[in-house]
């Protein structure tokens, strides 16, 4: 894997003016950012999150997930923080593209959960990879992390890397009832930790 530094912008949002630098992966020629708030001192950790791709809930305000909110949650708590990062995969659908996600949505409207269904599809229930964090973050000038997921397998992958993690911060926004049957199935399928959320018994 070759990640080439591109360029860098300012990104004013709602929240604050953030720094954008833009990344190009040379074998996928998938095109990641990451955002940087602030003076990022390499030598405190850092609040800050890794956010895949998910258009349909990050642009198009989909209920079906939590990642749009988790997203704008993120960005709030580091402009109200004064410093952070964000680092925007572009590993849509975890890692099976648009077009797959919209396949397993079809197979999920049908009553398949995520899981079922990226595997109906002949992929893992997650195909995502990480290396490309190592570099970008290289670059923003940041090797210790304060990390918002719930999700214990990125932290692990990122520690596998030699990123310092010092504290996972959970992320538990946007449940709603279009998408807590998948929140629940994150819990229970794919680990991620979602103590603060009361699941109802029905639709097990
Ligand atoms: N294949 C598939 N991908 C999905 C589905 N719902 C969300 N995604 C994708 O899942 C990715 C986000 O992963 P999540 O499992 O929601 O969360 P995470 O990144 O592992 O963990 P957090 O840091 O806690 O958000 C994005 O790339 C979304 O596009 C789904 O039903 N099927
Ligand atoms: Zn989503």
């Amino acid at each position: 894997m070759s990640i080439k530094y591109v360029a860098s912008s300012k990104l004013p949002t709602p929240w604050g003016v953030f720094d954008m630098h833009g990344f190009e992966d040379n074998e996928t020629h998938k095109e990641h950012v990451a955002l940087t708030f602030g003076e990022l001192d390499d030598n405190t950790p850092i609040l800050g999150r890794v956010h895949s791709e998910c258009l349909t809930g990050d642009a198009l305000f989909s209920l079906r997930c939590d990642c749009g909110f988790q997203l704008q949650t993120a960005m709030q708590h580091i402009a109200e923080a004064g410093q952070g990062f964000i680092l925007y995969l572009r590993q849509e659908g975890r890692g099976i593209g648009l077009l797959n996600k919209i396949r397993a949505y079809e197979l999920q409207d049908k009553g398949a959960n995520t899981v079922e269904a990226n595997e109906q599809l002949g992929f893992e229930a997650d195909q995502r990879q990480y290396n490309m964090i190592l570099p970008m973050m290289q670059k923003i000038n940041v090797n210790s992390v304060r990390l918002m997921t719930n999700n214990p397998r990125k932290v692990k992958a990122m520690k596998s890397l030699g990123i310092e993690v010092v504290e996972r911060i959970p992320l538990q926004v946007g449940k709603n009832r279009y998408n807590e049957h998948y929140l629940k199935t994150k819990s229970t399928e794919l680990g991620h930790i979602m103590s603060e959320y009361h699941f109802s018994d029905k639709d097990e």
